[in-house]
């Protein structure tokens, strides 16, 4: 740990950090604790009981133990600290973020879902000529690929739609599911009709992705509506197969919504598996996405995202950009990552799926120690600190937009990315070995990983 945040209350900043209040409570609380473990200590190796010496210490080791665990756990309370953001301090022009989706399995992660998840990010309250969204799917999956099809289609009706009555929360299954907005009309026949014919298409596409599910095969009438399906003309075995890379909308303001605006960039990437080629499953994904992603938008911020995560904040992305163009501490920044949360799996969270504790208590507390570990989906990196570079106190990193804008052939940028998607492309460099390893040791030092307060990120 080089250097903590320092706690802020300026106003010129994009975030500040404050400490919980009445700590000396817990200091009291703590001290009193303190002193009972020490004590039943010192009662224990002052009366050993030598008539039942197995007995004695069993009982001494589970308390010195319990004492131990006690006192490491208290780095985690000490002093929970907290962020607070401030978007509508932000610039206009804000810096281009590449969003990164994985998804593996069509059984076990539904192609339903893939694409629910997708259009909540793709709602993003955010410039939509900076955001450019990478599915990529390990599953080499056909099922997947009309799923991520349809769902640039719906989007061209959804994301209109959510920007005009500011809809909330943007993953459609979540928002149809509950008749709110319906009930109180918005005051408005307008949005009356315009959410029953948002919801017939929804529902539309519902229906042709399950129906391509349960039939395991995308109707032909469909295939005829984009090139990419030519790709499974022939069986794509999910660990022997081709790269498989396609653009289904165009960002640059050349493909547009149904009001005329623009879209962002929409990739399906499916990096090629050979038989005898380790993948390292995400992370072999993630690295390939990198690539791939460098070559066709090249953002200088990176958000990785589980297919079976949706995002309930649609602001999301405006709190995380202030920790980085924050003037005063920005630039020692790595990443910022969102809490994910596990909703109903079981009705009052029996088994803590919610995981609680983690995010609500002790993400806060590690704050005050230069931030939590990397804790995988729901996290924005910055592209230079995935990419390996040094953390150095004097350079002030700047998130300037590094993307190739204007027209872009997006054929020849396809064809291109297909060999950064290649089983090959690590072989004999420092990709999966040195990178990662770059990873752990510079993230202990350079990143201020810091925690929203908002939850993006539930299922
Ligand atoms: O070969 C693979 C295997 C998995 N995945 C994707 O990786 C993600 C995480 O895998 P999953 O099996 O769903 O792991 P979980 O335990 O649900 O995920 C938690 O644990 C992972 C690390 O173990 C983190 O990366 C995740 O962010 C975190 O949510 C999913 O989107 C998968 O689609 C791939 O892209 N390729
Ligand atoms: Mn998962």
């Amino acid at each position: 740990m080089t250097e903590s945040i320092t706690t802020t209350t300026a106003t010129d900043r994009l975030f500040t950090t404050k400490q919980a209040g009445g700590r000396f409570l817990y200091k009291i609380y703590f001290t009193i604790f303190l002193t009972g473990i020490f004590s039943l200590l010192y009662y224990r190796c002052t009366h050993i009981l030598h008539d039942h010496l197995v007995l004695w210490l069993l009982i001494t080791l589970a308390e010195f133990w319990f004492s131990v665990t006690w006192i490491f756990q208290q780095g985690f309370r000490w002093a929970p600290t907290f962020h607070s953001t401030y978007p509508d301090e932000l610039p206009s022009d804000l810096p281009p973020i590449d969003l990164l989706v994985c998804t593996a399995d069509p059984d076990r992660e539904p192609p339903a879902l893939v694409a629910n998840t997708l259009l909540s990010l793709m709602a993003y309250d955010y410039d939509v000529n900076k955001l450019a969204y990478y599915l990529s799917d390990d599953g080499g999956s056909e099922l997947t690929f009309h799923a991520v099809y349809q769902a640039s289609v719906f989007s061209k009706y959804w994301l209109p739609f959510c920007r005009k009555f500011n809809v909330e929360p943007r993953a459609p299954q979540v928002y149809f599911s509950s008749e709110e907005d319906v009930v109180n009309e918005r005051g408005r026949q307008s949005f009356r009709q315009e959410y029953d014919a948002v919801k017939a298409k929804y529902e539309q596409m519902q229906e042709q992705i399950a129906r391509a599910t349960r039939l395991r095969k995308v109707p032909d009438e469909v295939r005829k509506g984009h090139k990419g399906f030519k790709e499974w003309d022939s069986k794509v075995d999910p660990r022997h197969h081709q790269p498989i890379i396609e653009v289904l909308i165009r960002g640059d303001g050349e493909d547009r919504d149904v009001e005329g605006n623009p879209m962002p960039t929409l990739v399906y990437v499916s990096r090629e598996k050979h038989q005898g080629h380790p993948h390292h499953y995400k992370a072999g994904a993630l690295n390939a996405l990198n690539r791939v992603s460098a070559l066709m938008s090249n953002a200088p911020l990176v958000l990785n995202v589980d297919c079976d995560m949706h995002s309930n904040n649609s602001q999301a992305l405006l709190h995380a950009v202030c920790f980085f163009l924050d003037p005063k501490e920005g630039h020692r920044i790595g990443y910022v990552q969102f809490p994910q949360s596990f909703g109903g799996i079981t009705e009052n969270d029996l088994y803590g799926n919610g995981v609680k504790r983690i995010y609500e208590v002790e993400f806060y507390g590690t704050n005050a120690h230069n931030g939590p570990m990397y804790a995988g989906t729901g996290s924005v990196h910055r592209r230079e600190s995935l990419n390996g570079r040094k953390y150095d106190p004097k350079v002030q990193l700047k998130v300037e937009d590094k993307s190739v804008r204007g027209n872009k052939n997006w054929e020849d940028l396809a064809v291109k990315a297909k060999a950064l998607a290649s089983s090959t492309f690590e072989t004999g460099k420092p990709w999966g070995k040195e990178v990662p390893q770059n990873l752990r040791s510079r993230f202990n030092t350079f990143s201020v990983c810091s925690y929203c307060k908002e939850s993006m990120l539930d299922t």
